[in-house]
């Protein structure tokens, strides 16, 4: 059965304040799990979401809860994950609260936000500032600044990174998404984990979930990004014309979950999978839609969730970790300035990156670059001229056609 078969027809929600996202762009048909479903055990819904994380390794997933008596984006001030207990509502509220926070950040003066970066002292936290990664082996420059806060520092797992006051009064709240985050990664590494025909070692220590344990020390992140108008994208592109404000790459953790409100997201379809068509043709097709590139229309009441290349190296192959990219947002969406929020859920600090499924080898510690090491290579590898090929992940995998172990 064709991928977009099984997908439902998404719904057309559009987000206060914000221009719509178009519907003459075609776009990728990511499967739509519900989260409730998947608390409940519902076993169809287990397989649907199996199936997104092999086919292509990403899609939605709806936060709302099912008896529809929370309103998504009922922000309330104050209002944090303990008032509500359904756990994707209270979520999406975090969400909501983050996006003002990180708004109160990046208006800060580029003088006082450089203050916070470290990658001169080795780490990937902290401020990352326009154009200060990089987005090809061109060592063409990014388009948006970041701003990554870890999970450890939140939960005292390590001394507190200096951070400014506008962030560091907000602690809670990242405390109360990380943990949300993170139990939201443990529910799909449960369901993934008696799927995989894991080696007898792994199964018997639980497979996935205690690879990564909120307790362990790990490069859990928060990220914030901000992304200003891009130029409109044109078949003579020139890097310094270039519309693309995060190159294309493979996610190096094992889970990411998404809240982006507009377009600007691309997967590379793997020739198996077609985009849904748009419902309205367009008249120029943009050069940016050429190769597999499709846009991911953001929908309120869901998170994006994608895996990432632990994910693929745990599981050899049998799990997607696809490549994507963000460039201008279609359409009228790229005349405004694009924010998105990110949950990173890696392996812990220790994990060694490689197979524990059959036909992988158990134990041996040997030269097999630990889960540290592997993410502090690639992310710092994007961060100069020249580490582009030193930085590298599954891409080659990640293009090969499903089931390539
Ligand atoms: O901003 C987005 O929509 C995606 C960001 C992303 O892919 C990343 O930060 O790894
Ligand atoms: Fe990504």
């Amino acid at each position: 059965m064709p991928h977009s078969d099984r997908a439902q027809s998404p719904p057309q929600g559009a987000f206060p304040g914000l221009p719509p996202f178009p519907d003459d762009v075609p776009t990728a048909p990511l499967l739509r799990i519900s989260l409730d479903k998947l608390l409940d055990h519902d076993p169809e819904e287990e397989e649907r979401c199996w199936q997104a994380c092999c086919d292509l390794g990403f899609f939605y997933l709806d936060l709302r809860a099912s008896n529809g008596a929370d309103s998504v984006g009922d922000i309330t001030e104050n209002k944090s994950s303990e008032d509500g207990n359904h756990p994707g509502e209270a979520l999406l509220r975090d969400a909501d609260q983050l996006f003002q926070v990180m708004n109160g950040f990046f208006d800060l003066d580029v003088k006082e936000k450089v203050k916070y970066d470290f990658a001169d002292q080795g780490s990937y936290f902290g401020y990352k500032g326009y154009g200060e990664g990089i987005v090809d082996k061109e060592g063409t420059r990014d388009r948006n600044e970041f701003y990554n806060i870890s999970k450890d520092d939140i939960l005292n797992l390590t001394p507190a990174l200096p951070s400014p006051e506008v962030l560091t009064t907000h602690r809670p709240l990242y405390a109360s998404y990380i943990n949300l985050s993170h139990t939201l990664c443990t529910t799909l590494l449960t369901l993934l984990t008696p799927r995989l025909p894991l080696t007898p070692t792994a199964k018997q220590s639980g497979g996935l979930p205690p690879l990564h344990a909120l307790s362990s020390p790990s490069g859990d992140q928060i990220r914030f990004v901000r992304a200003p108008p891009q130029p409109p994208p044109t078949t003579t592109t020139t890097s310094q014309s270039s519309p693309i404000a995060l190159g294309e790459h493979t996610d190096f953790g094992s889970i990411t979950i998404l809240f982006n409100r507009l377009g600007g997201l691309q997967v590379r379809l793997p020739p198996s999978i077609s985009p849904v068509p748009p419902s309205t043709p367009s008249t120029s097709p943009s050069p940016l839609c050429q190769d597999g590139w499709t846009y991911v229309r953001p929908l309120p009441g869901h998170c994006i969730v994608n895996l990432g290349d632990a994910l693929s190296i745990l599981s050899s192959g049998i799990l997607r970790s696809n490549i994507h990219r963000v460039v201008a947002p279609p359409g009228r969406q790229g005349e405004v300035t694009r924010w998105s929020l990110v949950y990173f859920c890696r392996p812990g600090d220790g994990v060694r990156m490689r197979g524990i499924v059959e036909g992988e080898e158990d134990g041996g510690e040997g030269e097999v670059e630990t889960a540290k090491e592997w993410i502090i290579r690639r992310a710092l590898g994007r961060r100069r001229v020249g580490g582009w090929e030193d930085s590298g992940g599954t891409e080659g995998r990640s293009m090969r056609e499903k089931g390539g172990r």
